[in-house]
């Protein structure tokens, strides 16, 4: 059963196309990662499906209807990327309002146990750190025993044992069969949460797949080296010169560094990086290349 379903979606707002026929079906189980970098339109998308944002083409579907349908909304949880909490409430009476709006909420301290918050019930939200507001506004999501949760970024701002902590509850979520839609700029968090990646770029979705197929296609090394002459090599995805220096960009770097080795070539000062995210986003939508494509180049 697809829960949430985007078909050509595409959305401006004035002249920014923020998302450019956008086809995403989430069928019940799944726990999907939508990874992309800046600006790339996953938040644009995660407002559709949950209704706060119209599509200005194509169409949006919850649970097979009308995202604005408040019978369809009560089904989903959702944290957007900035939450503001009324700072001087406490935890405990945060998770009570929001849970008032539920037929069956989460008891307030089954929920605060579930995400590590159980000793700050009776804080002011007010007096929260930043890592501790932002679990509460992620627990929130999960008040009205959703079927579907929707987390833009949950993890911003936590330091590494409450991403762990934040990444077992949504874990324990989805096995106890609940759906999950999450945004990251970071493969490694989609990786260690979920088995399907979206990645969206530019507003396109630039591919569907595993984790394993898209960490081959965004896990570019950068290698870089100061010569005068390079002659084609394989395997070479992108090629950029600064004034000595080459940088190429590639999904091989040891292959690649043999390459130059056998073909003789008099490179000084080599360097291998790993490449960001934005980098290997950079890469493939530049040229509107299909996402995959090894393209062997000569400079
Ligand atoms: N309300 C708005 N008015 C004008 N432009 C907007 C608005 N909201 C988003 N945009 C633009 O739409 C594009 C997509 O933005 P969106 O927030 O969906 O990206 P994102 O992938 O969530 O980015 P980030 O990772 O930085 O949160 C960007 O160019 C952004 O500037």
């Amino acid at each position: 059963m697809i829960l949430a379903r985007a078909e050509q979606a595409t959305r401006r707002y004035g002249d920014v196309l923020a998302l450019d026929r956008v086809d995403l079906d989430v069928s019940a189980g799944e726990l999907v990662g939508l990874l992309g970098p800046n600006g790339a339109g996953k938040s644009t998308l995660l407002n559709l499906l949950v209704g706060l944002r119209r599509p200005t083409g194509g169409r949006v579907l919850l649970f097979g209807g009308d995202p604005h349908d408040p019978a369809y909304r009560r089904r989903v949880g959702v944290t957007p990327q900035e939450t503001g909490l009324p700072g001087s409430l406490r935890v405990g009476e945060v998770v009570d309002f929001v849970g008032s709006h539920f037929p069956d909420p989460v008891p307030r301290a089954e929920l605060l146990d579930r995400f590590g918050l159980g000793e700050l019930a009776r804080r002011q939200t007010g007096g929260l750190s930043g890592g501790q507001r932002r679990r509460l506004a992620v627990a929130l999501a999960f008040v009205g025993r959703p079927r579907l949760v929707l987390l833009d970024e949950p993890t911003t701002g936590l330091d590494v044992e409450a991403r762990h902590a934040l990444w077992d509850a949504i874990r324990a979520f989805h096995a106890a069969g609940g759906t999950v839609l999450l945004t990251s700029h970071y493969l490694e968090e989609i990786e260690a949460l979920a088995q399907r990646v979206v990645v969206i770029g530019q507003g396109r979705v630039l591919a569907d797949d595993s984790v394993a197929a898209i960490r081959g296609v965004v896990d570019l090394r950068r290698v870089s080296l100061t010569v005068d002459d390079l002659p084609a090599l394989p395997d070479v995805v992108r090629v950029e010169r600064d004034r000595e220096r080459v940088h190429l960009l590639t999904g091989d770097a040891d292959q690649l560094v043999r390459n130059l080795v056998a073909a003789g070539v008099a490179f000084r000062d080599l360097e291998v990086r790993p490449t960001s995210l934005e980098e290997a986003f950079l890469t493939i939508t530049a040229d509107s290349r299909p996402a995959d494509a090894g393209v062997p180049t000569t400079v």
